[in-house]
């Protein structure tokens, strides 16, 4: 796969000294969904105002499309579309009219067909001669992405695009995301919201403080959430896992007091009844025992707290 947005070594500290990005590297490729979790101030806005060119990197590099943000910037910027987070339009304007100025401004030709074409996708086309103003505020939040797609982006950012927005149109949103992954467009979206992780991206990275503390493919993480953890409590410590017990790949906790055994609730079998039983035949016995499932939140959470 190849990357379409490769950010190296990237820093970013503020006029007042404050490190918003601490040694980031993140490699996008063409195509995907990546949704960038972390909680308020954690650094996603910096770090997409950065790649767009809004702010100026303290160190680094960063290409889009193979072209240097810094060197470079008025072609990778043409690559890329920027919905932000707060809603900036001209409220006299028409919808038709604010998209086709977005388009201007990166010097393209007016192309009608392809406006209207962006205008029905977004389910905007009936409302293309309204006045800004007249829209709601979900309306407003789609002018904002035909805004953005209007100079025929790769690349598409999307800084939270559902804060404060209600679940029904939560939900039409992530349609939206759907169909332009469809066409092609590669989608990087900032969130608060693990379901809206879950939901839409291919891969999810969790930021926090200025630093990337994981990124992987969503299905993956759908695998580890898919597990469970069955904690056996025993009557007597252990230091080591009997050779009878190998092959469960138990874990010790509590100083030898519990064992711990994950296993998956997806699968045909649990174990949990064998093990059982194999506990007892390598002389263990059990005074009590719990379950613990472990969610995509857990995993954030526990990130988040690891980091404080
Ligand atoms: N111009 C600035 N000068 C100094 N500090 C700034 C500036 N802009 C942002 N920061 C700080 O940088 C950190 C990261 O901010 P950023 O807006 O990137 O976070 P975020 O993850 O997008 O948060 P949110 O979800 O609240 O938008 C915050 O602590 C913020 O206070």
């Amino acid at each position: 796969m190849s990357s379409i947005v490769s950010v190296q070594d990237l820093r970013k500290s503020y006029a007042d000294g404050f490190e918003a990005l601490k040694n980031v590297n993140l490699e996008i490729e063409e195509g995907e969904i990546l949704a960038l979790l972390g909680p308020n101030g954690a650094g996603k806005t910096t770090l997409i105002s950065t790649i767009c060119g809004i702010t100026v990197a303290t160190s680094g590099k960063i290409t889009v499309g193979g072209y240097d943000t810094r060197s470079e910037f008025r072609e990778a910027r043409a690559l890329i579309g920027l919905v932000p987070q707060e809603i900036n339009l001209e409220p006299f304007e028409t919808v038709k009219r604010t998209v086709q100025f977005s388009r201007g401004l990166f010097g393209k030709p007016r192309n009608d067909a392809l406006l209207d074409q962006i205008l029905k996708d977004l389910s905007l086309y009936d409302k293309k001669d309204n006045r800004i103003m007249t829209l709601s505020g979900g309306m407003k939040r789609r002018v904002l992405i035909a805004k953005a797609l209007s100079h025929e982006p790769r690349v598409l950012f999307l800084d939270e695009p559902t804060a404060g927005v209600d679940v029904e149109l939560r939900k039409d949103m992530w349609n939206v995301v759907a169909r332009l992954k469809e066409q092609g467009v590669t989608i990087i979206l900032t969130t608060h919201y693990i379901e809206e992780a879950e939901a839409i991206a291919d891969r999810v990275g969790v930021i926090n403080k200025g630093e990337i503390l994981l990124i992987q493919d969503k299905a993956d993480l759908m695998v580890q959430m898919g597990q469970k953890r069955l904690r056996i409590e025993l009557d007597a410590p252990v230091t080591s896992i009997p050779a009878a017990l190998a092959s469960y790949q138990l874990e010790i906790a509590d100083d030898g007091a519990a064992l711990v055994y994950t296993y998956d609730t997806k699968g045909e079998r649990t174990g949990i009844t064998t093990l059982l039983n194999d506990l007892q035949g390598a002389g263990l016995k059990m005074v009590d025992m719990e379950t613990q499932q472990s969610s995509l939140e857990e995993i954030f959470v526990g990130l988040v707290r690891e980091d404080a």
